[in-house]
């Protein structure tokens, strides 16, 4: 098995990266995915949420108000540091049974785990109890994110750049990168260079 971390700042197109991959072979892991399911409605992870930001935050169908929680935690550290100390113990347990089972089913298999946090919960070099085979980073300005998230997810620019506030900077992502992607261009450029480093994958394995 190859173990690909695959990281960048939000709105960077690590979705565009991953979703590439996995159409050329890859086994794809989203961290973003696991800290929804660690929150699904009736979860205990959900209660505990609800517990510490208040009921109000789900809604009439049990599900978690994002938006809402969101509007919360990127603007308060402490409450930010609360809602990860709840999801992401959730998230590494997944991750280790899913990259597990995906080496069972193929030993030969190269897996993406997509984590937007690799820099700033020490994952990088071991902290999650992986070791990996390369570190992959989507990388785009900060100034083209924010255009991005407002124009194409509707977010307010000032949220925008809230989340980016609470993340590691470009160049903390850089210096762990064993293989930078630029995504400040076209995402036929994306493509084209997530091509290329499936080619240098496969030569390797
Ligand atoms: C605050 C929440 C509810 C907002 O949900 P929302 O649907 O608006 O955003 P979504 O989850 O799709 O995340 C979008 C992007 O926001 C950024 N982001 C999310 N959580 C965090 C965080 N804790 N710290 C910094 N950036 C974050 C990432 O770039 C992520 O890709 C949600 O992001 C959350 O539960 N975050 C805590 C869990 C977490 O750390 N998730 C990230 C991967 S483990
Ligand atoms: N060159 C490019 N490469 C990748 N995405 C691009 C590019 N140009 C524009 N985009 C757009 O930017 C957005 C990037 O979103 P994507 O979900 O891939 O990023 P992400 O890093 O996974 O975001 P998040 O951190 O919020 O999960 C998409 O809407 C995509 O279509």
């Amino acid at each position: 098995m190859q173990l690909i971390a695959l990281t960048g700042g939000i709105a960077s197109g690590k979705s565009t990266v991953g979703r590439r991959l996995a159409e050329l072979g890859a086994v794809r892991i989203d961290a973003d995915e696991l800290a929804r399911d660690a929150v699904a409605p009736g979860s205990a992870g959900l209660a505990r949420v609800a517990a510490r930001f208040g009921d109000h935050l789900i809604g009439g169908d049990g599900s978690l108000d994002r938006a809402a929680l969101g509007e919360v935690v990127f603007r308060d550290e402490a409450a930010l540091a609360d809602l990860n100390a709840i999801v992401h113990p959730e998230v590494r347990r997944l991750v280790q049974e899913l990259v597990a089972a995906a080496a069972e089913r193929d030993p030969h298999a190269v897996v993406v785990y997509e984590i937007p946090l690799l820099v700033e919960t020490g994952a990088q070099s071991g902290g999650s109890g992986f070791e990996w085979d390369t570190i992959v980073v989507a990388d785009a300005p900060a100034e083209t994110r924010v255009a991005r998230m407002v124009a194409l997810r509707g977010m307010a620019e000032d949220e925008a750049r809230r989340r980016i506030a609470n993340q590691a900077s470009d160049a903390e992502r850089r210096a762990v990168a064993d293989v930078l992607i630029d995504t400040s261009g076209s995402e036929a450029h994306t493509i084209a260079q997530v091509d290329a480093l499936w080619e240098g994958l496969a030569a390797a394995s």
